[in-house]
Parts: C-alpha cells; structure tokens; sequence
C-alpha cells in the first residue's frame, strides 16, 4: 500500500508497538483505519468516515493518485483492499479499549489517542478542536443579547443605525441581503456573513461595526466604544481587507448620525494577521492568548474565514472573552483551508436555503426593513441556521461579466441538482464576454503558446484585444502579461542618491504593475505545475532579455513567501520583488548594483518593506503559483493553466476559486477541455462531524 505517508505507518507502528507492550492485541482492521485516519488528515480531512469506505468513488475521496505527475501505478487501492469489509466487521475493530475512546460514552478514558464517533475515526487532538468549535459556538448561540428582544432600546437603536445607513425601509423593493445581514449578524454572539465576490462582504461589515458602535455608544447605563479587532488568516489577506476596509470607511455616508465622525474614528480599525492577534510563540502550536488569557475585545471580525483550518478556529474560540461577539465572513464556495478541516464550508453547507424559523423571519423583517422571501422560512431549521446569512448579489460582476457568469456556472455544475452542466459551462466561453478568454493549448507547441501569453498577457484572445472595455463607466485598460511590470521596473528605476522616497515609490509602482497578472495552476509538479510553469516563464523572459541569464537572486525575481517569518516581518503568502539598487561604489569610483526584495508593508500604509535576499529563508520563484497558494489574494488579470490530465487535486472549488482571483481578465489556458469538465464535475468533500455536532 504504497500511498499511505511514511507519517502515517510510523503512527500506526507506534500505537502497535504500545498497545502490544499493555498485552492488548491489535487487530489488522484497526492498525488499517488508524492508517486511514493519519493519511486523511494529511489531506485536508478531520477524520475518517469508516462507513463510506467501501463505496465507489472512494479511492478519490482518499485524494489518490496524489498529485505527483509521476505516481506509479498502485498495486493495490483502498477500495481493492477493503473489498468486503463491512461496516459491522469496522465496529467490531475499533472496539479498542486502550487506543480507541467512544464518544458516546461519558466513562471513557480522556487519554487514549483515539476518538469514534460511531464510525468517524479521530486522532484525538482533532477531535478536540471540532468539539471546542462546536461548543463554543453553541455557547454563543444560546446567549440572550437584549437586542433579541424587538422592543429593548438597543433594539431600537440598531433599527435607527440600519435607517440611517441603507436609508428608509422599503417593504415592497427586494430583499437587500446586506442589510438583512447586519440586522442578523448584530443580534446575536455569533454570526456567518458569506458571499461570492463582490458581493458586499466588506461593505456590509463596515456598516455593521457602525451600527453595533452606535447601539454601544447610546446605551442609557453603559454607553462605551466597543473594542473592535479585525483578522484574516494570512498577511496578502489582512492587507487587502485593510486597503478595502479604508476605502468603504472612508465612503461611508454617516451625515445621518449626529455623531458621524466620532462614530468612523470608532470603527476604524487596523486589520492584523489571526497569528498576531492571537500572539504567535515561535517554535509552538500555542498562543499567548488562550482560555486563560482572553483576547481583549469586544467584536472580533475575521475575514477569508474559508482559509482557517480547524485548529486556529478551536485556538480563537477559545481565546474569545464570553460576551464577545464573532462575525466570520468568506466565501463558503471557496477551496477549504491547507490544514484539515473545512470550517466555514460546514457551517455554510445550507446557506442557500435559509432556513429561518418563522421567528427569525419576522424579528428581522421588522428590524431590517426589508421583505424576506417565504421560500427560506423552515420551522425545522437549526439555530446555527439562523446565524448565517447569505449575500445574493454581486455588484462587482454585472450581468455582462464573464468572470461573474463562469464563477456562479462553474459553482453550480456538477451540483446534485445539476442546475449547470459543465458543458454549458465551457459554453460560456463563447457567448461574446469581453473580459474572459479560453486558450486551448496545441499539443506541439503549448509550451510557446504559455510563454507568449505569460509575457504579454495575450490581449489578441480577448474580444477587441482587450480595448476599450468600459464597466462601470470606467475603461479598463487591456490584460497585462509580466512583461508590464519588468517595464515599469526599468523605465522608472531611480538613479544613485535617490532619495528613500523614490525608491519607495518606485518599488510600489513595481508591485502595483505586478499585480495586473498572475498565473494559478492546480500542481506542484510536472509541465503545468508550478515547477515546471516557474522554469518555463522564467526560461522566456530570458530569451527576451527582459530578466537577466542569471540563476538564483536577480532583478525583477517575483518571491512568494511559504512560511511566517517574525524575525523580517513577512508573512507566508507575501509576495515581493527583487529590485537592483544602484549605489556608489566604496572608492568613490563608479556605481554598483545592490539587490534588495521589496515588500508591501502590508499595513495599508502603502510603505515598502525591504529585505536583504540573504535573510529571506522560506521564498520561491512565483511566476506560477498555485490556486491553493492564491486564496486571499486578487490579481488585475488572472490565468488559470490547467494540466493535460485529470487528477483528485482538480475539483469545481479550485477552479472557483481560480476564477474569483481575477478583478478585470480571466484567461484559461488548457491542453484538454475535458479536464476542465471533469474538474468542475467533481466537488470536494472533506469529512468532519462539526455539522452533525452542532446539529445534535
Ligand atoms: N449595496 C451596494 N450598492 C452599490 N455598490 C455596492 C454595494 N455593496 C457593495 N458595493 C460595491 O461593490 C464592490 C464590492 O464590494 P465589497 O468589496 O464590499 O465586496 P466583497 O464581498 O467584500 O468583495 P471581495 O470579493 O473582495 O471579498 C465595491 O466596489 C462596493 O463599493
């Protein structure tokens, strides 16, 4: 059974080896599915559900073959070998006392390595965090908060806050699900606020921070400012949020409010890293804030939550003070986090349906203003259920958009209910949308045809060539490719004895310029992975002179960071440049070159940070990256290579989350169309029992 990790036989040796030193025979069935549990988690799953593992399509749920382009050929597959096991002879495994503790029984033992739950195979700790997500959002759920009640004074003073945001109440227009969605996430400690792009996630937030402020501050006996914080998962993330939080602070019209600029200085706030929120310990899993030291905060806000795996989840809510209140926000259709679990995706599997109670439906009818469609009334419907709610429209992608229409089609297919089909999908490439473009690679020369699309952005696929593209009544200037920014890095590089500020503004112009386009692919490895694509691009700006023949640091190097380094301030997922700086040479005689990466501050600030090469230790080459890679970030003109062959790694949720990358341009470049079916006919199911534990 070649696919199982080296890790994962290691962790079945070592509880073999115990469990036969306390005389306790192991059976083959049980040191079978620890393998699987161990080998499920590496794939993004908490555990492992011992009761589909028969059925068909399993091997595929098992994430084999790995994405190696070159796995050989396994002998032998899960499903081949676990022919005729049943879910009974499972059971009987599993009845273990010394490794395996039974959920379901309150006696069992607190430190056995092992957790069921009927057939759901834990390894303990992961078992922990879901069970302290769980809890501590029932917690949550089940507090009273006085704006429960539709006749207290907070609850009047959020529907005044609501009036003088979105304007009068207008039963007969549609619903605005953004204000329905202040309304929700205001009344109660915990909340979901998902959307696709564009949907107003962000300007939703920021008018709920000033409704929550402004029934905070005109509270009769306990007026304060609430302590806000704001956090996304990674460094690329909380920059984007802190530059799209400004801008929509900055836009909010609070001339209604008497006290409109006291109540934007209380809303504005800076957003940080989850891992400086909580107080990353370097070489621990720990924080500094825990249960015993809770966060200082009142709202905490956290951003991308589709990217937090189940440990940093279980770490926050256990850190949250008891009254604080919790608003995640994301994009449910988004792919999960690296790390096991699929939090928001859980949370969210019944967004689209509502499922509000008759009570909820009518508290926030009342409160909003605003009529809500019978179709997502059911009395059946959990409490989590209330606490979601979904945005429903886009106001970044129009109908006109392609990038718009493919999302919403690719999320669609492949759906039980099939709504698209994925062939109508690909169809969509030829229905005239201008800022769309699909390449379909020849097989003799697809490597030419990469290289030329990644140096000048392939203009000539676009309808017009990309010009004069108006939307919004704005015109878009046509896609880039990276030639663009290795222009605007030579035609504004500043001479010896600039001054900080150039540099600094010619670094950031550098970054912007590179920020018009990047390439996703789904794989590390092979000729449309990111190994190979990283080669192949670099290898083509070289026999154009636009980078220098040199291997290793030089100028115009884009460097993606792939681990949080405290000690430069650079967080895993940064991206940065390699600039030379000209510098009078020791003797006085003469300029010599020195090369620095530039980073955003990403602060909001705009600030550049630079680095020494030498003291940057986890970086790669990013002419490629993958999808996985990109999830927070946003790029003018994004490319999305897939490879000429189908693997697990390919699904509807990567491709998705390709697509949403894209703000103006998406190109599609591919050696087979029917990979790109396939892909967006297969979802991804990541097995947790976090709905079945807060629907219990
Ligand atoms: N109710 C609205 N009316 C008009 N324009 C809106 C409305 N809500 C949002 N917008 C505009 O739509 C764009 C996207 O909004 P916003 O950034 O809040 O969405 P988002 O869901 O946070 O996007 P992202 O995909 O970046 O996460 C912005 O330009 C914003 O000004």
């Amino acid at each position: 059974m070649e696919w199982l990790r080296a890790l994962d036989l290691s962790l079945v040796q070592l509880l073999k080896t115990e469990a036969e030193k306390a005389g306790q025979p192991t059976e083959p069935l049980l040191l079978m599915a620890i393998a699987l549990a161990s080998h499920q988690l590496g794939r993004g799953h908490v555990c492992v559900d011992l009761a589909t593992m028969n059925r068909k399509g399993y091997d595929a749920l098992l994430s084999l073959p790995p994405e190696n382009e070159d796995a050989p050929e396994y002998r032998l597959l899960p499903s081949e070998v676990l022919l005729g096991v049943s879910e009974r002879d499972w059971a009987d495994a599993l009845a273990n006392p010394l490794l395996v503790a039974d959920a379901s029984d309150p006696s069992a033992p607190e430190n056995l390595p092992l957790v069921r739950d009927g057939l759901r195979l834990y390894l303990r700790r992961y078992w922990r965090y879901e069970q302290t997500i769980a809890s501590r959002i029932e917690q949550r759920l089940a507090r009273q908060s006085a704006i429960q009640d539709a006749d207290s004074g907070d609850t009047r003073h959020l529907a005044e806050a609501l009036e003088r945001l979105f304007g009068p109440a207008r039963p007969d227009a549609a619903t605005d699900w953004q204000r329905v969605a202040c309304a929700n996430a205001a009344r109660q400690g915990f909340s979901v606020i998902t959307g696709g792009p564009g949907t107003g996630k962000t300007t939703t937030v920021v008018r709920l921070l000033a409704a929550l402020q402004h029934v905070a501050m005109n509270r009769t006996n306990d007026s304060r400012q609430l302590i806000i914080r704001l956090a996304a998962p990674t460094g690329k993330a909380a920059a984007r949020l802190n530059e799209s939080i400004a801008g929509a602070i900055d836009n909010l019209d609070l001339k209604a409010f008497g006290d409109g600029e006291a109540l934007r200085q209380a809303i504005l706030t800076e957003v940080t890293t989850l891992h400086r929120l909580m107080g990353s310990i370097p070489g621990s899993r720990q924080f500094r804030h825990n249960r015993n030291n809770p966060l200082l905060l009142d709202v905490l806000v956290v951003d991308e939550a589709s990217m937090v795996d189940v440990e940093m989840m279980a770490q926050v809510l256990d850190a949250l003070p008891e009254n604080a209140q919790l608003i995640l926000l994301g994009d449910k259709d988004q792919l999960a986090s690296v790390d096991a679990g699929a939090v928001l995706g859980d949370l969210c599997q019944r967004a689209h349906q509502g499922r509000y109670h008759a009570s909820t439906i009518a508290w926030l009818e009342k409160i909003s203003g605003c009529p809500i469609d019978r179709q997502f009334m059911d009395d059946q419907g959990s409490t989590l259920d209330q606490s979601i709610t979904l945005l429903r429209h886009s106001y970044r992608f129009d109908a006109q958009s392609g990038i718009g229409q493919l999302a919403q089609a690719v999320n669609q297919a492949g759906t039980e209910d099939q709504i698209v089909a994925p062939q109508a999908v690909s169809g969509l490439f030829e229905e005239g949308y201008s800022d769309i473009a699909r390449v379909l690679l020849p097989p003799r020369s697809a490597e030419a045809t990469i290289s030329a699309h990644c140096i000048d952005g392939g203009a000539r696929y676009f309808q017009n060539e990309g010009r004069e593209r108006q939307t919004g009544g704005k015109t878009i200037a046509p896609p880039e490719g990276y030639a663009h920014y290795l222009d605007v890095m030579k035609a504004s590089a500043p001479g010896v004895g600039a001054s900080q500020e150039a540099l600094d503004q010619w670094a950031g112009g550098v970054l912007k310029a590179h920020n018009q386009f990047q390439v996703l692919c789904a794989l590390r490895r092979g000729p449309f992975g990111v190994e190979g694509l990283n080669q192949l691009i670099a290898q083509a700006l070289r026999d154009r002179r636009l980078i220098p023949a040199t291997e290793g640091w030089y100028a115009g190097r884009p460097v993606l960071v792939t681990r949080n380094d405290y000690s430069v301030g650079l967080m895993n997922g940064d991206i940065g440049i390699t600039l030379s700086l000209p510098v009078e040479a020791e003797n006085g005689q003469g300029v010599r070159q020195i090369l620095r990466v530039a980073f955003p501050a990403n602060d909001g600030s705009g600030r550049i940070k630079w680095v020494l090469p030498s003291r940057l230790h986890a970086v790669e080459t990013v002419y490629a990256m993958t999808v996985h890679k990109s999830q927070g970030s946003e790029f003018i003109h994004t490319c999305l290579v897939l490879p000429d062959r189908t693997n697990p790694v390919l699904t509807r949720e990567l491709v998705y989350t390709g697509i949403t990358r894209a703000r103006h341009w998406f190109s599609l470049l591919l050696p087979d169309e029917s990979v790109f079916r396939e892909a967006i006919g297969r979802g991804v199911t990541r097995t947790s029992g976090l709905r079945a534990a807060l629907e219990k």
